[in-house]
């Protein structure tokens, strides 16, 4: 398994909450949690910038991390990413934060610790452009945005 270095900024971590990790052989993401001094109730419609009392710098180009909603939150509850998705550079070594929005039309109670996201590590290509006058042609050329129909 791939070693990523890790801060861990608020002292519950390892005490009161463990450290993120995979809850089962196969799981992809690593659930992140509310570091929140306190408990409480996102409105509807809000985004809030939560701490997840953790840095990670993964340091190699050819890898980053997503952060994605969890299913059962986005689906049951909708609360879901103020960004839809967040991005994770191989540089940054800031605190990782989740941008929480209540899409639905109730409030929705967070408890100090909860599982709010989940981190994703990804392969990552860099690429640079390369500058042409014509494609080599393809059987799609420029058709797209349902061009070829629903059946
Ligand atoms: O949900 C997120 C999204 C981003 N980040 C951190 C890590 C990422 O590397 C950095 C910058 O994110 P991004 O490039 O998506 O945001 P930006 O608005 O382009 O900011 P910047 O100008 O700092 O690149 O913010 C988080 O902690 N959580
Ligand atoms: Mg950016």
């Amino acid at each position: 398994m791939k070693k990523i270095d890790v801060k861990i900024l608020d002292q519950r971590i390892g005490k009161d909450f463990p450290l993120p990790s995979y809850a089962t052989t196969g799981s992809a993401g690593l659930d992140l949690r509310a570091l929140i001094e306190e408990s409480f109730e996102l409105q509807p419609g809000e985004t809030k910038l939560i701490p997840t009392g953790l840095s990670i710098y993964i340091a190699d180009p050819n890898l980053a991390a997503v952060i994605l909603p969890r299913s059962g939150l986005g689906h049951k509850n909708g609360i879901v990413l103020g960004n839809l998705v967040g991005l994770i550079d191989s540089d940054y070594q800031g605190p990782l934060m989740v941008s929480m929005w209540n899409r639905s039309d109730k409030p929705f109670k967070i408890e100090v610790g909860d599982r709010i996201a989940q981190l994703v590590f990804v392969p990552i290509v860099q690429a640079e452009f390369n500058i042409v006058n014509e494609f080599k042609e393809t059987d799609r050329g420029e058709g797209g945005f349902g061009h070829s129909g629903k059946q």
